[in-house]
């Protein structure tokens, strides 16, 4: 299969949809890849380590959208991207539909087959391409709310650990799963005062072994959230109702009772943001402040550390790149259910129930969309 890897587009967006070591997984296995120049350059994957490892470099994205039969990306493709794909292409990469109109519509017109990274699925209830960057965000969510609640930063100016003699700060996170746990970790390494609220119970029990005492664990309610979010310095938006658009928890009206100086972060920005106040922001210009709160509300943030994120990254998604590629789109969804998961956009039809209920479009099963 000839495979294209295009550059990123998006602000401030270093990562690349292969490694050179995931390029050389795929020639190996016979295909040919093709990689836009400098598309690593930024995070030291550079032009001759893809030469090396058997991807030809080609100067342009319009020339590979226009030569591959697969492209393997990382974020959403921007509406010109959408505009460059075609019917019978196969577009690999994180999708967030739900909250997102626009690129629905543009990929439904395509005709191409549409596989979103964060609703593929895997055998333990888990979403095996979100979770390493989930890890990866989850982890900056406390080193970006600990930087912004630095006064110069516009925060209330404390310090997550405290000091002897000092309480350390609170931090609310919202959502105990893959983001809300790594967030965790940090939190509580840093030496904060940290709550995880999750609405399962199997969950919390986990985490409460997990983190042996070190953490709170409270079961959400709109209760438990605006009592600790008032006393919150940090909050953290970690939710996650999968390929759907994220429930707005944190309400405004809490927001505005919250203390001066705080700051929310909002990890599920990317499904649309877990707080009715949130709008996505850039790594450019990553805080906006509404009632005195700072909002940081990022929606690709593991483009922060993009060379971690995509070794992370690419980890995860080469597997499924290697089987799309061996055995074409069609069988390789046929033959793995929790691919077909991910299976968003195919020839004009929305094959994922959520994006079609939110967004308003017949949801068409993956099986019939693909004729099986
Ligand atoms: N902004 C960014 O750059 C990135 C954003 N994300 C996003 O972060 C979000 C979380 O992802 P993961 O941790 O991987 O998901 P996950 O599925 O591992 O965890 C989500 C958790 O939210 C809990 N939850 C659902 N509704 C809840 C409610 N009403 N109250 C409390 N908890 C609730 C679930 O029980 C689950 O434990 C997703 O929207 C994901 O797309 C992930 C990576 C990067
Ligand atoms: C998950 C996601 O949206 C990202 O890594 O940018
Ligand atoms: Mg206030």
């Amino acid at each position: 299969m000839r495979i294209g890897v295009p550059k990123e587009i998006k602000n401030h967006e270093y990562r690349i949809g292969l490694t050179p070591a995931g390029v050389k997984e795929l020639v190996m296995n016979g295909h040919e890849v093709m990689v836009e120049n400098n598309g690593g350059a930024a995070i030291g994957f550079e032009n001759d380590q893809y030469l090396a490892a058997g991807a030809s470099i080609i100067d342009t994205a319009e020339e590979i959208f226009a030569k591959a039969e697969m492209i393997i990306k990382v974020k959403e493709p921007q509406p010109n991207e959408c505009r460059m794909l075609r019917e019978g292409q196969v577009l690999f990469t994180y999708l967030h539909l739900a909250p997102d109109p626009e690129q629905t519509e543009l990929l439904v017109a395509s005709g191409a087959t549409c596989i979103a990274y964060e609703t593929v699925t895997d055998p333990r209830g888990g979403l095996p391409l979100l979770a390493p960057m989930s890890e990866v965000a989850g982890r900056m969510s406390i080193q970006a709310g600990a930087h912004h609640l630095e006064k110069a930063q516009g925060g209330l100016g404390a310090l997550l650990g405290g000091v002897p003699g000092v309480a350390p700060a609170k931090v609310l996170i919202i959502g105990g799963g893959v983001v809300g746990t790594q967030a965790a970790r940090m939190a509580v390494g840093m030496g904060a005062d940290v709550t995880i609220l999750d609405r399962s119970l199997p969950r919390l029990r986990q985490l409460d072994t997990e983190f042996d005492g070190r953490l709170r664990t409270v079961y959400s309610t709109v209760d438990a959230l605006e009592q600790y979010a008032l006393e919150a310095e940090l909050v953290i938006g970690a939710v996650l109702i999968p390929g759907a658009a994220a429930p707005k928890l944190l309400t405004r009206d809490m927001i505005s009772r919250m203390k001066k100086g705080a700051v929310v972060v909002d990890v599920a920005i990317d499904q649309g943001g877990c707080f009715e106040t949130s709008k996505a922001t850039t790594h450019q210009d990553p805080t906006y402040v509404v009632d005195d709160v700072v909002h940081y509300c990022v929606a690709n943030m593991p483009g922060g550390v993009a060379r971690t994120s995509t070794i992370a990254l690419t980890n995860a998604t080469l597997p499924f790149a290697v089987a799309l590629a061996n055995k074409g789109a069609k069988k390789a969804l046929l033959d793995d259910a929790h691919l077909m998961n991910g299976l968003n956009v195919h020839a004009g039809k929305v094959t994922y129930q959520a994006v079609a209920d939110v967004l308003g479009y017949d949801y068409v099963a993956p099986t019939k969309a693909l004729g099986a």
